[in-house]
């Protein structure tokens, strides 16, 4: 699989080669060490530790399904209702503990009743070892699913209908006030056929999101820099140049990843996630070369419509709470410029009308009462 050089969570550094040599294998061989205690801390079932139990019930492990830094996913059942879930858990060894903040966005955003977030179902601890979410199983994520199409390519109707959804996620997020600032296909799951959600897009880990509003407050000031934050590949230009992000900035991002969703390759697609200036120069090239942008778009029939989102997204400041009903509307004229119905059927589920759901305009942009 061609993976997405990632680049999260970084400060340039402006030492000498030598020392930053020495610097980056200390620093791995702490990651090492750390990476084999969070291990020894997540559930060992090869020693017969297959359940694990909360104030709410008992859950037996089946299949690990995903390892990051934090820790593991692992499928659990349910032992009362024999319901499969996912259970995500942080070993107590992780430096920046983020479990208990993906909980407190995913109760916001579960008060919101948004279908794209997976409901948090339960949560707990075991003690000296691990924290723990339950959480709504999905399905696979939406880079798994494009590199396994012919030639890793949504038709436009997926990729359009794909865009649709992920921006309503995004959109839901901010109306609880988090920004994500990590957009990325990996980080988008359809729902399961299992449980009839699987035309459903949700959106996943909220590890980088920032809370933005509080009482009374509909941004926070901006801080004068700030480290990198993101996926090089489809990182906004504030990330880029190390500013504070707010809501516009997850919408560009998006918009790289809706453009990567139509055309598959992105002009800096083989750029490695470390060369951030050079990615940055072909973001660039885009707003700058109007032969850059069409030559993008034009054989997909949406160059009016990417090129009027992003000129939009770029008159927008810090402050703005962009319009996205007015992105959205640029979908939908892509969509009917190029006879995408809405119920022609997406790439993932070819043998049956699309049933996703549908972008819902005039939504209010902040949730007050979720504040
Ligand atoms: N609700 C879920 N249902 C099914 N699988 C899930 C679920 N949540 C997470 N996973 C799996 O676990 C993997 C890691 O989870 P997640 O993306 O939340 O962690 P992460 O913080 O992104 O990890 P990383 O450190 O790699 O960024 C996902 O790629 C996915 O395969």
């Amino acid at each position: 699989m061609e993976p997405i050089e990632e680049s999260k969570d970084t400060k340039k550094s402006g030492k000498g080669n030598s020392e930053k040599r020495k610097l980056e294998a200390n620093k791995e061989l702490e990651r090492e060490r750390t990476k084999n205690l969070q291990n020894s801390d997540m559930p060992k079932t090869d020693k017969g530790e297959t359940h694990i139990e909360s104030s709410k019930g008992v859950y037996e492990i089946k299949d690990q399904l995903g390892q990051g830094s934090f820790g593991a996913v692992f499928m659990v059942k349910r032992e009362s209702d024999r319901k499969h879930f996912a259970m995500k858990c942080e070993s107590i060894h992780v430096k920046k503990q983020i479990l208990a903040h993906e909980a407190r966005v995913l109760i916001a955003l579960n008060m919101l009743n948004s279908v794209h977030f997976a409901e948090l179902v339960d949560l707990g601890k075991l003690k000296n070892r691990f924290a723990f979410i339950v959480l709504k199983l999905v399905g696979m994520n939406l880079w798994d699913i494009r590199i396994r199409l012919p030639n890793r390519k949504y038709t436009l109707n997926t990729a359009l209908k794909i865009g649709e959804q992920t921006l309503e996620g995004i959109r839901d997020l901010h109306r609880v006030g988090f920004l994500h600032r990590d957009i990325k296909p990996p980080n988008f799951a359809i729902g399961r056929e299992e449980d009839s959600t699987h035309h459903i897009i949700y959106v996943l880990d909220f590890g980088l999101s920032r809370k933005i509003c509080s009482k009374g407050v509909d941004l926070r000031s901006p801080r004068t820099t700030c480290a990198f934050r993101g996926t090089t590949r489809y990182a906004a230009l504030a990330a880029h140049d190390m500013r504070e992000q707010s809501r516009k900035d997850d919408i560009e991002s998006w918009w790289y990843m809706f453009a990567e969703g139509i055309v598959s390759d992105l002009p800096w697609k083989t750029f490695k996630g470390t060369d951030r200036d050079g990615v940055k120069a072909e973001k660039k090239k885009l707003r700058d070369d109007k032969n850059a942008m069409k030559n993008l778009f034009t054989n997909f029939g949406c160059y009016d419509q990417m090129s009027a989102i992003l000129t939009y997204l770029d008159s927008l400041s810090y402050q703005n709470i962009p319009d996205y009903d007015y992105v959205y509307n640029q979908i939908i004229s892509a969509a009917q410029a190029n006879g995408c119905s809405d119920n022609k059927s997406v790439d993932w589920d070819k043998s049956v009308d699309y049933k996703g759901p549908k972008y819902k305009t005039g939504e209010a942009y902040i949730v007050k009462q979720l504040q």
